[in-house]
């Protein structure tokens, strides 16, 4: 592992509300990296609205990663996360679901090349963030969800699979979220209880098309299929990641009552940044926790997914030999080694 001596600590300066940022100085800063990262990387973070950077962590690398899926969100930055409890230094990937500067739509969130990308350098374990409406009541206001049920509201208008083209796979997807991971996630929430943090063990999450919010007719009926919170991101992400063999939990932080809730305003972006801001030092808190947990020896095979690796080669209902051309290229890039 690398010496942190001499790196640039980016504590300052990457506040997810620092000062607005030009692209052009995202640039430079970006260009003032590395490009390229010798280790290999198994945990990433995905950040999503009003985390577009990791506060508190070293930035060591920024990697632009072209997949056949076309480029990921963002460069991908590798950080430096020293673990407290075991002295360690471990190496983090961060991407920002939306861009740089949040200029990518739910909907054309490349996330067939996210999750390729991240395989790519190692990744078989995500911690997305997303901020989601409350669909309940005692959901209030910046609480943290774990959801472990997703309800798929979005429209077919994004690409959701690896397996297409001229060979077919179906992945279980029972269960969405990586129970392993989620467990881990729970416990480092519950010991951050009572120092601000608010947290809901369980929930479902619907995941809408957007860009608009939903209607009111639609959040009471989300609300009358038993949905705890609402965004705009999960899925394809999850079903991809399952798909790539790599162990994926999502931590939702509310923002608000969407627009179901009697005696509050309707939700708006203003409301969702505000909250989040609010919020920011608890959700840092929060994903600290749980890198320094998951760095810990006794869940490195988990980080691995090693109960994934290889699940993906008993879903395939296309026999190797009758594979189209190009997806024999494209899943050769995504899983190298694994079919000759
Ligand atoms: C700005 S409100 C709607 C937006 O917020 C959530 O983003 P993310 O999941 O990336 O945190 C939601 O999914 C929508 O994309
Ligand atoms: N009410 C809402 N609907 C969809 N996505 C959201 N993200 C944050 N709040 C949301």
């Amino acid at each position: 592992m690398r010496c942190l001596s001499g790196l640039r600590q980016l504590s300052s300066i990457s506040k997810p509300f620092r000062r607005i940022e030009s692209p052009r100085q995202y640039a430079k800063r970006m260009a003032a990296l590395p490009t390229t990262y010798e280790g290999s990387v198994p945990i990433a973070v995905i950040g999503g609205t009003g985390l577009r950077e990791l506060p508190g962590f070293t930035q060591v690398a920024s990697l632009s990663i072209s997949t056949p899926w076309g480029e990921p969100s963002s460069p991908i930055t590798i950080l430096h996360h020293h673990c407290k409890h075991n002295d360690k230094v471990v190496a983090i990937a961060f991407l920002s679901r939306h861009g740089a500067h949040h200029q990518i739509a739910p909907h054309e969130v490349p996330a067939r090349a996210n999750i390729a990308a991240l395989r790519s350098i190692g990744v078989r374990s995500i911690i997305a963030f997303s901020a989601v409406g409350s669909l309940q009541e005692e959901i209030k206001p910046r609480d943290f969800v774990i959801p472990d049920q997703i309800i798929d509201r979005t429209k077919g208008v994004r690409p959701w699979t690896y397996f297409e083209g001229g060979v077919v796979a179906h992945v279980p997807f029972g269960d969405p979220f990586d129970e392993g991971i989620a467990k881990v996630v729970r416990e480092c929430g519950h010991s951050l209880e009572g120092d601000g943090v608010v947290l809901h063990d369980r929930g479902t999450i619907i995941c809408m098309e957007g860009p608009q919010f939903s209607t009111r007719a639609e959040s009471k009926m989300y609300r009358s299929w038993g949905g705890s919170v609402i965004n705009m991101s999960v899925l394809p992400e999850a079903k991809l990641a399952r798909e790539a063999e790599i162990a994926y939990q999502m931590i939702c932080m509310s923002t608000d009552y969407d627009c179901w809730h009697e005696s509050t305003a309707d939700v708006t972006v203003e409301m969702v940044m505000g909250h989040m801001k609010a919020n920011a030092d608890n959700a840092r808190r929060f994903v600290t926790a749980v890198l320094d947990a998951l760095a810990s020896d006794e869940h490195s095979d988990l980080v691995h997914a090693k109960h994934l690796a290889g699940s993906v080669k008993f879903g395939f209902s296309t026999s190797q030999s009758n594979w189209g051309p190009e997806a024999q290229k494209k899943l050769n890039w995504l899983f190298p080694g694994y079919f000759q």
